[in-house]
């Protein structure tokens, strides 16, 4: 009888999906148990200032990290887009279940669409990649800065703050809140974040009987689609104040990757796109991906 205890944070996103993803690997492997360590991180508690300004790496994760390293926890869960680029010496993502729907949705009180919303109406949104998006679809809407869980911002909607928001699909599904979307958007019209919708399994290198436990939920398709995004993220280096989207999928030819790179204040979208035969490791995945970003970059 194995035990396992995995590291997540509190909010109730988090919760949902760590404790989706242990009922799944229980499932998976009969004998196992799993033990829940509930970690505040410092992104948790920042809630007024968005993040981007406050500029520390990997606020969700950090303490996640350190509770690894601890040895209070096994594994921690994250969504895989707020993991940075560089994983810490003596850490390993490990396991990379299947991924939900990237795409985001915008959701409003009186139902309008992204195109339907009257001109001046205001959007609510921190994400620079969002309000780029916004910008260039509909430069008439006012983007407001709105942080905050998933719950906080959609109360903001309907107190009225806001006439708008957006969020996650694959977030409001695993919260059961997806009948709150008003509208899918076409990644077309805003392009997902990187890693949008996936899980991203952490665990010390060394540890490989908790890797073999993980290893019945990972998901080389959804690993190579995310790798491929993040190489456009490892071409902007440490920058986090750039707007930058990514989105891959398999195709019958193969790995086709959109990305999307913009200024700082969201003017100059660039996007460009690759399509290659499908990549056999994760690797070659982020070469693709960062031959797309620096091409971006130069451009
Ligand atoms: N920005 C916070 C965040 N981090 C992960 C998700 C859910 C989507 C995912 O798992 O990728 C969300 C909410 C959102 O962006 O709407």
């Amino acid at each position: 009888m194995t035990r396992l205890t995995l590291a997540t944070r509190r909010s109730a996103l988090a919760l949902a999906q760590s404790r989706a993803f242990a009922r799944a690997l229980v499932e998976a492997s009969p004998g196992l148990t799993v033990g829940e360590l509930e970690v505040v991180t410092s992104g948790d508690k920042i809630t007024d200032r968005p993040l981007q300004e406050v500029g520390g790496k990997g606020l969700f994760v950090k303490e996640l990290e350190e509770a690894l390293l601890d040895g209070r926890a096994h594994f921690a869960v994250h969504s895989y887009k707020d993991v940075p680029a560089v994983i810490p010496d003596g850490l390993v993502i490990t396991c990379v279940p299947r991924r939900e729907d990237p795409r985001d949705v915008f959701i409003t009180r009186t139902g309008a669409t992204l195109a339907e919303l009257p001109a001046g109406s205001r959007v609510g949104t921190s994400s620079l990649r969002r309000a780029a998006a916004i910008g260039l679809a509909r430069p008439d809407l006012v983007i407001v800065p709105l942080r905050g869980n998933v719950d906080t911002r959609l109360r903001k909607l309907d107190e009225g703050h806001v006439d708008a928001i957006v969020l996650a699909l694959a977030g409001l599904r695993r919260l059961g809140l997806e009948r709150r979307a008003t509208e899918i958007l076409d990644p077309a019209v805003m392009l997902p974040a990187i890693g949008q919708g996936a899980l991203g399994i952490e665990c010390r290198e060394v540890d490989a009987e908790t890797q073999s436990a993980l290893a019945p939920l990972d998901d080389p398709e959804t690993s190579v689609r995310v790798a491929a995004e993040r190489g456009v993220m490892v071409a902007l280096g440490a920058d986090c104040r750039t707007p930058v989207a990514a989105h891959a999928v398999r195709t019958d030819e193969g790995l086709w990757i959109r990305a999307m790179i913009a200024e700082a204040d969201g003017t100059r979208p660039r996007m460009g796109e690759r399509r290659v035969a499908w990549p056999s490791v994760a690797a070659e995945a982020t070469r693709v991906g960062l031959d797309l970003g620096q091409e971006l970059l130069r451009a």
